[in-house]
């Protein structure tokens, strides 16, 4: 297999590009996802959370409550200090999950694709090597409207998201292969399309990761 980290910042366009990787034939291990079940009833991450935020964060039926939390750790009085230790709690349970989805691929010569929206955040804590980075980029201003419009987002909390991501040039810095998430979707497909042949050749020749 071969081990590909997607990135981006937030709503650029990696689930649209997951999607149409996934429907190529990459197998995809989506972080979002990950993170919302360490925190849903029954998780290991409701009691740190909640030891740590307080039961107000709670959704009453043994989860938390995303949007309360989210209100603390992107727009609260202590928002950066709230999110260093909310992620603290969530990124080793993720990256164990992680770890396991991708098990029964491990000896195949399969396209594995983390999509970790903070790949570039996250730097050297994240226990797996990639063998590429593929990037997808959209400008701030189409990624608020995005949020807004079909998030219901209030703009001041789409620029907030932003805001406490890394920027675009940090990101590029990391990446070996980029895509432009602002460009009609046509035309998206067919970039990933050409990316994915690209990768599954490097995964026929690949015999291992690790
Ligand atoms: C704060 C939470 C509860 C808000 O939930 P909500 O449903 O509103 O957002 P969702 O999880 O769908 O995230 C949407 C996007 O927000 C951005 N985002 C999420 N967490 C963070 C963070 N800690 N720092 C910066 N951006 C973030 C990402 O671009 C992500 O794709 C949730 O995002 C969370 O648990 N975040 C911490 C875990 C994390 O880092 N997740 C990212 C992948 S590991
Ligand atoms: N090329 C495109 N043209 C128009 N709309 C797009 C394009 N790519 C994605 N979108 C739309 O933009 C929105 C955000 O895309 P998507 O959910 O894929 O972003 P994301 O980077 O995964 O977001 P998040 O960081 O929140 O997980 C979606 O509604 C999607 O349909």
């Amino acid at each position: 297999m071969i081990r590909v980290g997607l990135t981006g910042g937030i709503a650029a366009g990696k689930s649209t590009v997951a999607a149409r990787l996934a429907q190529d034939g990459a197998k995809v291990i989506d972080y979002d996802r990950l993170s919302h079940e360490v925190i849903a009833p029954g998780g290991p991450g409701v009691g740190p959370v909640l030891d740590r935020f307080g039961t107000d964060c709670g959704d009453g039926q043994g989860g938390v409550d995303r949007s309360a939390l989210a209100a603390r750790v992107f727009g609260g009085p202590a928002a950066d200090r709230d999110r260093e230790d909310l992620d603290d709690i969530i990124h080793p349970l993720v990256y164990e999950l992680a770890a396991k989805a991708e098990q029964p691929w491990l000896e195949g010569s399969e396209v594995v694709v983390h999509e970790v929206p903070l790949l570039t955040e996250v730097g050297s804590a994240i226990p797996f090597h990639f063998d590429r980075v593929l990037l997808v980029e959209a400008p701030s201003q189409v990624r608020i409207a995005r949020m807004v419009n079909q998030r219901h987002m209030t703009p001041s909390q789409a620029v907030e998201r932003i805001g406490s991501q890394t920027s675009s040039s940090s990101r590029r810095a990391q990446a070996d292969l980029l895509v432009d998430g602002s460009q009609p979707i046509e035309q998206m497909f067919e970039s990933v399309d050409r990316i994915y042949e690209e990768l599954k050749s490097l995964a026929q020749g690949s015999s291992h990761s690790d």
